[in-house]
């Protein structure tokens, strides 16, 4: 077997896949079938697809859900969700319509700066570092202003540029920290283009450039998102349930082992909404536990408050998104999801997402303090059992019956279905 290869990149699909099966997938012969059903019958959808990435063999479906009945600020939206996990988008659906009936949701976008950094070498003396960081920090914007024309005309562009000391940290290590509005766009682009212009007009013999890059750590792009009500509207044990809620939100503060689950619930609902708009996941993934651990310990996003007979549960998290430009227009599935939502501008899209988040949230912690999350969680995931027990249709409907109310487990669906297809036998 070689499993060493170069050109590999310059191999067509089928070539690709020929490599693949005659080296390393000897044992699994259906391989070439299983990729090429996944592949789009119309030749230019499937093209556009096979460019996003390299070395593209066939696509990898997730299934695209959509939750209906929010009312975010007074609007109505149906929030679109690309997940592979069972009951993220029921309890999606279930917390919406349980909080339209509330007075909805409120979203508020608190700041939209984001960053980014030309990382340096100097040894030289600071006090000269920073009288030729003043002498050039306007030939520093000219040198982008080809590149910032428009986001100008747009309100935005490059807002500052800082010259950071850091040899404290590292030695002879500084920085130039930009800060930049980049409208209805994510930004990454963009800021990367303007930070290696600027890099290369500020380089000089005694400064060794390192590197130049955005941060996806952006504590000043923020969203906030809440729901309240009066206690007695949460339900016949409306105070038990609002102080039960408000514990396990407490514990998610203190308990680190706590918090990463907890927000895991928060990022179901989160992760969901950026990938069906064609945003960039692990981007709002890295700052948003950076965020979450901006006071030196890993805690809950969300927050919880009973005052004066007043139940209220919010969240405030980072969030870079765009609606134009990356895959936002590009990929079908994300136009669609960008005109469900109406066309919201990157601050709306920015509420939107956090609501989402929040709903998540509301919907495990309402789950784990009263039935517990196996009972919605698992009567969901009851179909994913059954398809890979090879269920039929019919031995389907029969199971979902018979089990209804049951603590689903495997065991008990395999043994189930054992049951069920040792009575047909006998019958038959
Ligand atoms: C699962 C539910 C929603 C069931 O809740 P239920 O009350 O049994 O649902 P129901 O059958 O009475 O239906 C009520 C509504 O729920 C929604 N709903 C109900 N079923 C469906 C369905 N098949 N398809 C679409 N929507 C559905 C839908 O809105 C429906 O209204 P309708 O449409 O009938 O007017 C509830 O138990 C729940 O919210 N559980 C929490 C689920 C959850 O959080 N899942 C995430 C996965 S677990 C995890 O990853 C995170 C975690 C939990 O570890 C985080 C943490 O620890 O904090
Ligand atoms: N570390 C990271 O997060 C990195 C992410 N990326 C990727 O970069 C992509 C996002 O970069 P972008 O610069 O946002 O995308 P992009 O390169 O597609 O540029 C978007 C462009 O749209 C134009 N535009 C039109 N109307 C606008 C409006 N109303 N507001 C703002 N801009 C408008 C602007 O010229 C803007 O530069 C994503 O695909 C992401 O995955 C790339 C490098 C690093």
């Amino acid at each position: 077997m070689s499993t060493l290869i170069s050109g590999f990149s310059k191999l067509n699909k089928e070539e690709k896949i020929a490599w693949l099966m005659d080296n390393f997938l000897l044992d699994y012969p259906e391989s070439k079938t299983v990729l090429s059903q996944y592949l789009n019958s119309d030749s230019k959808l499937q093209q556009l697809h096979d460019e996003f990435i390299e070395n593209t063999i066939s696509n990898f479906y997730l299934p695209f859900a959509v939750a209906p009945n929010f009312k975010i600020n007074n609007i109505p939206y149906v929030i679109p969700m690309a997940i592979e996990e069972s009951s993220v988008v029921a309890a999606a659906s279930l917390v919406a319509k349980f909080w339209s009936k509330r007075g909805g949701f409120k979203a508020e976008v608190l700041s939209t700066t984001k960053i980014g950094q030309v990382h340096f070498m100097y040894s030289g003396d600071f006090a000269d570092l920073e009288t030729y960081f003043n002498s050039v920090k306007s030939n520093l914007l000219s040198a982008t202003e080809f590149i910032t024309k428009n986001m100008r005309k747009r309100g935005g562009g490059i807002l500052d540029i800082e010259l950071k000391d850091k040899t404290k940290s590292l030695e002879n290590y500084y920085q130039l920290h930009v800060t930049f509005e980049t409208k209805d766009s994510m930004g990454a682009n963009f800021i990367n283009s303007c930070l290696e212009n600027i890099a290369s007009t500020f380089q000089k013999e005694d400064i060794e450039i390192v590197m130049s890059i955005l941060s996806n750590y952006i504590p000043d792009c923020l969203v906030k998102a809440e729901v309240s009500c009066k206690i007695e509207e949460l339900g016949d044990n409306g105070l038990e349930f609002a102080q039960k809620f408000y514990q396990a939100v407490q514990i998610a503060q203190v308990e680190p082992y706590r918090a990463v689950t907890h927000n895991k619930g928060i990022m179901n609902g989160i992760d969901a909404v950026v990938i069906a708009t064609g945003n960039d996941f692990r981007a709002v993934e890295a700052g948003i536990h950076a965020y979450a651990s901006k006071d030196g310990v890993y805690k809950s996003l969300s927050n919880c408050s009973i005052d004066n007979g007043v139940f209220k549960f919010w969240i405030e998290v980072p969030l870079a998104l765009g609606t134009v430009g990356g895959l936002t227009a590009l990929h079908p599935l994300a136009k669609f999801s960008l005109n469900l939502l109406q066309n919201p501008t990157a601050k709306e899209l920015m509420q939107i997402v956090a609501v989402a988040g929040l709903a998540q949230n509301f919907a495990a912690l309402k789950a784990l303090t009263t039935t517990g999350i196996q009972h919605g969680h698992m009567k969901m995931h009851l179909n994913n059992i059954l398809n890979q027990l090879g269920a039929s249709k019919d031995e389907k409907n029969i199971l979902i019956k018979k089990l209804n109310g049951s603590q689903i487990t495997y065991n008990l669906v395999s043994k189930a279905m054992d049951e069920l297809r040792t009575e047909k036998i006998k019958v038959k």
